[in-house]
């Protein structure tokens, strides 16, 4: 069986007045998808862009690119129609900011996009686990939500078994991306395999 995992370059470390072609040189390295950091000041102590911005990418960059839209914010119910209508295809949101999961999932799905779930480090799996199977994707942050460039954090790991990686300015910063994310994704790969043989 062949095993895959795919990449996806967060552009929070990119230069953001060339996100345009900063999201482009991602994709032209081997990018599965783009990671895109929604920051509302209030979530989280920063503030990055909103749905004006994806609408300029979308038109910037062409159909083809999945956006992944990270959204750390503080009320993720009151973005869903405008990052649909601004051509977001995943809307990415965290389980610490909603009472009600599952409305949100259903409006989020009703918008046409896919639905992502983040946890914070402090928050558990099992926090997490109800909403599986209503999900396209859980997002386990191994880093305080806010900043790219933060040190890993290792005690995150047995809540992972990941698929999907997000990966920020280790793959920016590189003059070589193409083997940063070819490297991420044979790594990650292999780890799948051993782990599927282990059990
Ligand atoms: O969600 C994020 C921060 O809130 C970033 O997207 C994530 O941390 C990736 O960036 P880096 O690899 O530089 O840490």
């Amino acid at each position: 069986m062949a095993y895959s995992a795919k990449i996806g370059p967060s552009i929070l470390s990119s230069d953001l007045s060339c996100l345009g072609s900063e999201c482009v040189r991602m994709m032209e390295s081997g990018a599965d998808y783009l990671h895109l950091d929604v920051m509302d000041g209030h979530f989280v102590p920063n503030i990055t862009f909103g749905h004006p911005m994806v609408e300029c990418l979308r038109k910037s960059v062409g159909q083809d690119p999945f956006f992944d839209m990270h959204m750390m914010v503080s009320r993720p119910e009151q973005w869903v129609k405008p990052m649909a209508a601004a051509g977001a295809n995943q809307y990415t949101f965290h389980i610490e900011t909603t009472t009600n999961p599952g409305n949100l999932i259903k409006e989020i799905r009703e918008s046409g996009m896919k639905v992502g779930l983040a946890i914070k480090p402090a928050t558990t799996v099992e926090e997490l686990a109800p909403w599986a199977n209503h999900i396209d994707m859980a997002l386990v942050m191994t880093v305080e939500p806010g900043f790219g460039g933060q040190k890993f954090m290792d005690d995150m790991m047995p809540k992972a078994g990941a698929n999907m990686i997000v990966s920020g300015s280790a793959v920016i910063g590189s003059d070589d991306p193409r083997s940063v994310i070819a490297l991420l994704r044979t790594v990650v790969a292999e780890a799948i395999q051993k782990r599927s043989l282990d059990r």
